[in-house]
């Protein structure tokens, strides 16, 4: 039987609608976001594919995305589980930046390097930043060595396949159709894993909010076609006013 495994990245947030790097800070979807989610609740009720669990990240723009959109599928019954390791990737002294200001400041090289290198981690959030996490309530449980102050997408992927295999692999694997509300790139490490997508070719790979991802799995959690949007126009523009993030203020 082949398993159904689909992804939305959440709906804009308000940071994304101020062009700031966000990463672990914990902001809120903006009204757009809100009506994405929904639309990609609808999204799914349309396709006919039925989520029985749902994992999200700890970040508010993830969960309310997915209640949103479960919503709107009249699925808010499903089981839920959240987990710091899909979080957003962390992004390190960029987090609260203008990323127009960031083009200007490193230059289009530097700045893609620190957006879409597949290993190179911008520069360390000092722990007395206003936008650091090391005193967040979120990851108490954490041990401290495991919280990031910094990530490339290499490091978003080692600390998300733990997961992967201990809870999500292990559902779709027992048959289960799975809904992961995630991040740009928490699911672009995703997307990398599942497809084998090339340490080149992945820089180039961006995400748009609120469409979901369809995946359709054979026995070994391998894709049997490409994965499909389940708006594929909207993902295209989505996916195109990602990649030109910075050029605006
Ligand atoms: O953390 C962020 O700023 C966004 O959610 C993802 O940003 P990116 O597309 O610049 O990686």
């Amino acid at each position: 039987m082949v398993k159904k495994l689909v992804l939305i990245r959440h709906g804009s947030s308000e940071w994304n609608e101020k062009n700031l790097f966000t990463g672990w800070v914990d902001v809120k979807l903006s009204e757009t976001g809100k009506k994405e989610a929904a639309n990609a609740g609808k999204l799914l009720a349309e396709s006919g594919i039925k989520p029985d669990i749902l994992f999200t990240s700890r970040l508010s723009r993830a969960i309310q995305t997915a209640n949103l959109a479960l919503e709107r599928a009249d699925r808010l019954f499903i089981d839920v589980e959240r987990s710091w390791r899909l979080n957003e990737r962390h992004y390190g002294d960029l987090q609260g930046k203008n990323k127009a200001d960031a083009l200007e400041k490193f230059g289009p090289e530097l700045f893609k390097t620190y957006r879409r290198s597949y290993d190179i981690p911008p520069p360390v959030i000092a722990d007395d930043s206003d936008f650091s996490q090391a005193n967040d309530e979120r990851y108490a449980d954490l041990d401290p060595s495991a919280l990031p102050k910094t990530e490339s997408l290499k490091l978003v992927i080692d600390r998300m396949l733990p997961f992967w295999q201990d809870r999500i692999a292990k559902e779709l694997i027992q048959d289960k159709t799975v809904l992961v509300v995630a991040h740009g790139n928490s699911l672009r490490g995703l997307y990398k894993h599942l497809t084998g997508m090339s340490d080149d070719s992945i820089t180039e790979f961006n995400i748009p909010t609120g469409i979901p991802l369809v995946f359709e799995l054979d026995d070994n959690l391998k894709p049997v076609k490409e994965p499909y949007y389940l708006d594929p126009e909207a993902a295209a523009a989505g996916a195109a006013a990602v990649a030109a993030q910075g050029q605006k203020k």
